[in-house]
């Protein structure tokens, strides 16, 4: 494998701009079809990997959810050869036992957003993947158990298993709505999670997200109001850990990388006949087609 090629993927979120456990670094600015991504993508060594590093926000947090170009990330990751990906995002909780710094593995998403691109599909190739379980259950029950075998900082219980609700933003919830969601028995709540499942499940990579408790939403009689600072103040106290996790994953995922059927999602989801997919299209989804002879294009 070159150096600017990885098989493992980071996406950072919040507060996480950047990998310091990464050695022998590149870094690769790409184009994809579908513009630039958030920023340039970090690649570097760690426990025997290549991994590719990109912070969701940019670096500096320029970028809003709703701004955050979702499928250019995903494609920017896929032509990189990333294979498992892992997203570490802060969260806010809706239940009492999920206390701020607290990690939690979701299982579940519900979409609160609006106008999102949320596929790479569409003029002229329909597909349409399966999303019941939006989470690679091998790959999350790996990060979890890593996250359970390394020693954290400070009193951290790791939970798996819960539903992220998935918010437009940018401003917190209202009291109504923080208490709806609660009410409907969802777990955590973030504004950017949600896209980068559905687009790497579209594109064969195998997706899984690490949320990191900053704060109770604004439902908690005894908490106030979700804050930036109060955000910011936990993810620092949590930035240690989160970079102790992902290292103990990368390791066991270099010992043995979990088959997954994220990685053949495609197999049954592409819908229009090759012949009838215009060549543009099958240029623009080249990389994620590959596998695909049918829909190589042309030319
Ligand atoms: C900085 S507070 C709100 C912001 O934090 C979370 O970002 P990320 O998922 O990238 O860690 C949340 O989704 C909001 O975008
Ligand atoms: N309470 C909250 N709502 C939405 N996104 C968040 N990210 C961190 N805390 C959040």
């Amino acid at each position: 494998m070159s150096q600017s090629q990885a098989r493992i993927g980071v996406i950072g979120g919040s507060g996480l701009y950047q990998m310091a456990e990464l050695s022998d670094t590149v870094e690769v600015t790409l184009d994809t079809p579908f513009g630039p991504p958030s920023d340039a993508l970090v690649i570097g060594s760690l426990a025997g990997e290549r991994v590719a590093f990109l912070p969701r926000h940019g670096r500096g947090h320029r970028l809003l959810p709703t701004e955050l170009p979702f499928q250019a990330n995903i494609y920017a990751m896929k032509l990189l050869g990333v294979e498992y990906l892992l997203s570490a995002s802060a969260v806010g909780s809706l239940r009492e036992e999920y206390r701020p710094r607290d990690i939690v593995f979701p299982d579940q998403f519900f979409d609160r957003t609006r106008n999102r691109p949320s596929t790479f599909f569409g003029e002229g190739l329909v597909a349409h993947i399966s999303f019941d379980q939006p989470i690679c259950t091998e790959l999350s029950h790996l990060v979890a158990e890593a996250a359970r075998s390394v020693e954290l900082v400070g009193d951290i219980r790791i939970h798996t298993g819960g539903t992220y609700v998935c918010m437009e933003g940018p401003a917190f919830s209202t009291l109504a709505e923080s208490r709806l969601y609660r009410s409907w028995g969802l777990d955590i709540i973030g504004m950017t999670n949600l896209q980068e499942a559905k687009l790497a499940r579209e594109a064969e990579i195998c997706y899984t997200t690490m949320a990191l408790v900053t704060d109770y939403d604004c439902w908690h009689p005894d908490h106030g109001a979700v804050t930036v600072e109060l955000i910011l103040d936990n993810l620092h106290k949590n930035a240690e850990n989160a970079q102790r996790i992902v290292r103990a994953a990368v390791e066991r995922l270099h010992e043995a990388a979990p088959s997954c059927t994220s990685h053949s999602a495609l197999k049954y989801a592409l819908l229009t006949q090759p012949a009838d997919v215009p060549e543009s299209t099958k240029r623009k989804l080249a990389a994620l087609l590959a596998k695909y002879p049918a829909y190589k294009p042309q030319l």
